[in-house]
């Protein structure tokens, strides 16, 4: 997978040299490109913003600069790629939508600050390939940059030869399966009694059945604890369909 980022912060993306992602950089299953996005402007001071149009707080990110740079960056003959803009405004950023972008060839991340990029922008790519406008959740960050690094990881982990161990993804809360919605229970290792708490004695009996039917009864406990509207998309007979399985 190629990921081209375009920022006025490139320097954000120094966490995608190291772990997981670095390592898939230098096996090349992942090839990251940076993009500073005022080597497209061309005044002295570089500028990449303006007052909004309208009135109203903060900047608006000009359309010129963004413009040459996407353009510059598509020229490539790599086929089209998704064009992502992290913004509060989008629509959310699941696992789910997570697993649709890691099947894709390429994805073009466009970081906004100040209060946007002008939307002619998308108007003007949205002809050409598709745009998707995404939040990583219901608050204002500065810019997009921390946004792209979350979907990077959340994306990359699930690149084949990404992760040492394709079970995890498996059992990942989200993950499509009998553990599908629900938010992952508790976890344990050794040593077996640590500070004079024991391991649940369940998880050492090897009983491998009872053992999943604890695991996804902790799951349903703590989704109804923390996410009960997750529990709200499960229907009766998938519990109970859950059983049977186990
Ligand atoms: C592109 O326009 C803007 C405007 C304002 C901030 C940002 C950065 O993204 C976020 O703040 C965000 C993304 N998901 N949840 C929050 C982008």
């Amino acid at each position: 997978m190629r990921i081209d980022i375009v920022s006025i912060f490139p320097e954000y993306f120094a966490p995608l040299d190291v772990s997981l992602i670095g390592k898939a950089r230098e096996r090349g299953t992942l090839d990251v490109r940076l993009h500073q996005l005022r080597d497209w402007t061309h005044d002295i001071h570089r500028t990449v913003d303006d007052t909004p149009y309208g009135g109203g707080p903060g900047m608006v990110m000009k359309p010129d600069p963004w413009g040459e740079a996407l353009d510059s960056v598509l020229a490539s003959d790599e086929g089209t790629p998704r064009l992502i803009v992290p913004t509060p405004s989008g629509r959310p950023f699941t696992q789910e939508v997570a697993l649709r972008l890691s099947e894709e060839p390429w994805l073009v991340f466009a970081c906004g600050r100040y209060e946007g990029i002008d939307s002619r922008v998308m108007a003007e790519y949205g002809e050409r390939l598709p745009v998707d406008e995404v939040s990583i959740g219901d608050y204002v960050l500065a810019g997009g940059e921390v946004a792209v690094l979350v979907m990077v990881e959340a994306v990359g982990r699930l690149l084949p030869g990404v992760l040492g161990n394709v079970r995890s993804v498996a059992d990942d809360s989200f993950a499509p399966g009998a553990m599908a919605n629900l938010l992952e229970g508790p976890v344990y290792t050794k040593p077996p009694v640590w500070r004079g708490r024991e391991v649940p004695e369940i998880l050492l009996s090897g009983h491998h059945g009872r053992i999943a039917r604890w695991r996804r009864d902790e799951a349903l406990r703590r989704t109804s604890a923390n996410r009960p509207e997750l529990l709200a998309d499960l229907d009766p007979d998938t519990l109970d369909k859950r059983d049977r399985e186990v």
